[in-house]
């Protein structure tokens, strides 16, 4: 049985002129989590904001008091060289750090001018992230198999297992894009062979979406322009966290 639903609007959508009081008022709105979407113009054709913006923002929803808690920021790491990373957006409050399969495995392979400490894997990755005192989760992209992560979740050192796993059902880069139903046999796959791990779905989901997407068996949900679009934010919400905790009899 799939763990509790999270709901984790993305502020992609949000107002940017009036950043700290909009996630302030999703969360009073009934959020469980922020989603901050970070692009870099280089891993994804679009460019959001750094550190400094996820820093401002912080003191606008309290802190989670306990791992995975209410308040957590979700910082979804669509960047190159995400190693580089972890250290400021720490710093500036991320709680957990969510970096992409590809981006991780392609500082090794395809950067060889990078500089030595920002080679790595995703495992190794992983590890940097559980050493620095975050939470680590790994997003893959459409193009990306399932089961690449199988090797990471099934590893015995919990230190090299990602808490989360992110399975994007769009092509990561911009809000309000078409879910892509084609995505989910990834999570029956993952959800049937890890029944505890949190499985997050980011990209097209709303009130249309959302009974696909617990059926399958996902139990963190992103949504952007869903809910912040919506005349009623909160009864999205509300909606979107019935679908997984109803599927889950956790209702
Ligand atoms: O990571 C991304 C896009 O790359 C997402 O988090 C979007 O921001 C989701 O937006 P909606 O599809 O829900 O509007």
């Amino acid at each position: 049985m799939a763990p509790k639903a999270i709901i984790a609007p993305s502020i992609l959508s949000a107002d940017f002129g009036n950043l700290g009081a909009e996630c302030s008022k999703t969360m009073d709105q009934g959020a469980d989590w922020l989603h901050v979407d970070i692009m870099d113009g280089h891993f994804v054709p679009n460019i959001t904001f750094g550190a400094p913006v996820v820093a401002k923002i912080r003191p606008h929803v309290d802190a989670p008091t306990a791992s995975f808690g209410r308040g957590t920021f979700d910082c979804h790491m669509m960047i190159a060289e995400p190693k580089r990373w972890v250290n400021e957006f720490k710093a500036a409050g991320c709680n957990l750090y969510c970096f992409h399969y590809e981006a991780a495995f392609s500082t090794a392979a395809e950067t060889p001018s990078a500089a030595s400490e920002l080679r790595t894997s995703p495992r190794e990755l992983v590890r940097y992230v559980h050493d620095q005192g975050l939470l680590a989760g790994v997003a893959i992209k459409p193009a990306t198999p399932a089961d690449v992560l199988y090797e990471l979740l099934d590893s015995a050192d919990p230190k090299e297992r990602p808490d989360m796993v992110l399975v994007m059902t769009v092509e990561p880069g911009f809000g309000g894009q078409k879910f892509m139903a084609s995505e989910l046999p990834k999570v029956q796959a993952l959800r049937a062979r890890y029944p505890d791990i949190n499985i997050e779905v980011d990209g097209g989901l709303g009130p249309g979406t959302i009974d696909q997407a617990a059926d399958a068996g996902a139990n963190v949900i992103v949504a952007g322009s869903a809910v912040f679009g919506a005349k009623d934010p909160s009864e999205v919400i509300a909606r979107l966290r019935e679908a997984v905790d109803g599927k889950n009899g956790k209702l």
